[in-house]
């Protein structure tokens, strides 16, 4: 199976269907068993592991921690009901725009 934008769409479809698995059988199910503060906290978590591995890890540790984000980013996203269309939708209305114009017209 190759890697490419669909990826993420096949993951998305995944934790759908597992967030209705039996807990002790689904990592995603026992997430969404432990509710979102858990969920979010277990984002937060990996968000720092990347910052970590980015500073003093290797390569392939960075690599895996990423993964890990995107991951508990998607099971946060399904766990709110909003799809990853939507937020692929906002990077593509950002595209092309440039992020200081766009700070700039956010203080202003
Ligand atoms: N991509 C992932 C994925 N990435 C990371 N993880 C899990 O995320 C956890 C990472 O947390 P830690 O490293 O902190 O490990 P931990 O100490 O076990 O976690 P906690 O006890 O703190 O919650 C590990 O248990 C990993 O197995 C994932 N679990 C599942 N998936 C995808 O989700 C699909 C469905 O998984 P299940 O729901 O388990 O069937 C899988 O086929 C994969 O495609």
């Amino acid at each position: 199976m190759s890697s490419s934008p669909d990826t993420l769409a096949r993951l998305e479809q995944t934790i759908a269907s597992r967030r209705a698995a039996a807990p002790d059988q689904s990592y995603v199910a026992q997430l969404n068993a432990r509710g979102l503060p858990v969920i979010a906290r277990k984002l937060g978590e990996e968000a720092v592991e990347t910052v970590i591995a980015a500073l003093s890890g290797s390569r392939e540790e960075l690599v895996g921690e990423a993964a890990d984000v995107i991951f508990h980013l998607m099971v946060l996203l399904a766990a709110k009901d909003v799809a990853l269309a939507d937020v692929l939708a906002e990077l593509d209305r950002r595209e092309g725009v440039s992020g200081i114009a766009e700070k700039a017209s956010r203080n202003a």
